[in-house]
């Protein structure tokens, strides 16, 4: 596979504040990538600098291998977005709003509209004003808007904001069955992790704009570590008398009624250990390490560079 953007020491400065500093990131042709970090890490001013919305201060970023700076409007033509809130003509119908994108992009398929409208959900509405549509809708529409010419390369910043969990999950599919079907590449931003660890085939972690990890999903779940997580109603008692009972045992408190032990293959000691002191267990279940973990463990644990 190819890579289809390659960033080489990118930095963004906006008058005394670096918000993107020397990040090197490559996302492979026919991948989804997931870009990670807290609010303000750069994710969207990296995106922005991509589609040529925004000039890097130094450095270097090719997309389709061909540095941005050199393109032609063209290639934009080959690329579908949303960045932060998408915005329409608001007196206009969804279908209207379609049709002037269409006529844009130098791209005119009315099945293909009326296909990408039923794929996101949004066929009934098709002839309501955006005006009287809720923020879930737009996001659809948004989605919408930025698949209807089937591009090479989607960039989504934040694309399943707004939207209600049956949304979340028809977008997760959709965009799967983009990247399975249609060969297409994708690079997209979420707080929801979660949705980001079930479709992302690579990872990057941003933070600070510092680009902390690029690793592929394989690797992390290789790399998961096993863990038991029991709910208890006293946690502070449960960590003195493992403590004190199994000095070698690697634990963790949590939260306030949450403690993971980590490495341990018969459950049944510390079971029963923490049932003879009286402590009553709530719940337990035997978890990997999530992306979640990888992410919070990257971020706060301040990881190396990629
Ligand atoms: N035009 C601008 N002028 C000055 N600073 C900016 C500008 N655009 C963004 N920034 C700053 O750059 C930093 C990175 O912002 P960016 O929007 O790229 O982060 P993000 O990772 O997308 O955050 P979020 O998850 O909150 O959307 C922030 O500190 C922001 O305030």
């Amino acid at each position: 596979m190819s890579d289809i953007i390659v960033l080489e020491g990118v930095t963004k400065q906006y008058r005394d504040a670096e918000v993107v500093s020397n990040v090197s990131m490559h996302v492979q042709e026919g991948e989804i990538y997931g870009f990670l970090g807290p609010n303000g890490a750069g994710k969207t001013t990296i995106m922005k600098m991509i589609l040529n919305l925004v000039k890097p201060t130094m450095g270097n970023i090719r997309v389709f291998q061909e540095p941005v700076l050199n393109q032609s409007v063209a290639y934009l033509r080959q690329i579908g977005s949303i960045i932060e809130t998408p915005v329409f003509y608001s007196r206009l119908s969804a279908w209207e709003n379609m049709k002037l994108h269409c006529a844009y992009m130098g791209y005119y398929d009315q099945k293909k509209m009326e296909e990408t409208l039923e794929m996101v959900g949004l066929s009934s509405c098709r002839d309501k004003v955006v005006s009287e549509f809720s923020l879930g809708m737009k996001q659809r529409l948004g989605i919408a808007r930025a698949i209807v010419t089937r591009p090479r390369l989607l960039i989504l910043d934040e694309p399943i904001n707004g939207l209600d969990p049956m949304g979340i999950r028809q977008i997760r599919e959709l965009l799967v069955s983009l990247r399975d079907n249609c060969g297409t590449t994708i690079l997209i931003s979420s707080h929801i992790i979660t949705e980001i660890e079930q479709i992302a085939d690579e990872i990057g972690v941003l933070d600070k704009g510092r680009l902390l990890r690029e690793v592929s999903m394989k690797e992390i779940r290789k790399d998961a570590v096993q863990y038991i997580e029991l709910e208890l109603d006293d946690v502070q008692k449960a960590a003195t008398v493992l403590d004190h009972r199994f000095p070698e045992l690697n634990f963790r408190v949590i939260s306030p009624s949450g403690l993971r032990v980590y490495g341990i293959e018969d459950q049944t000691l510390i079971t029963r250990a923490l049932v003879q002191e009286n402590i009553g267990i709530l719940n337990m279940s035997c978890k990997n390490d999530s992306l979640e973990d990888y992410f919070m463990d990257t971020v706060i644990g301040g990881g190396e560079h990629a």
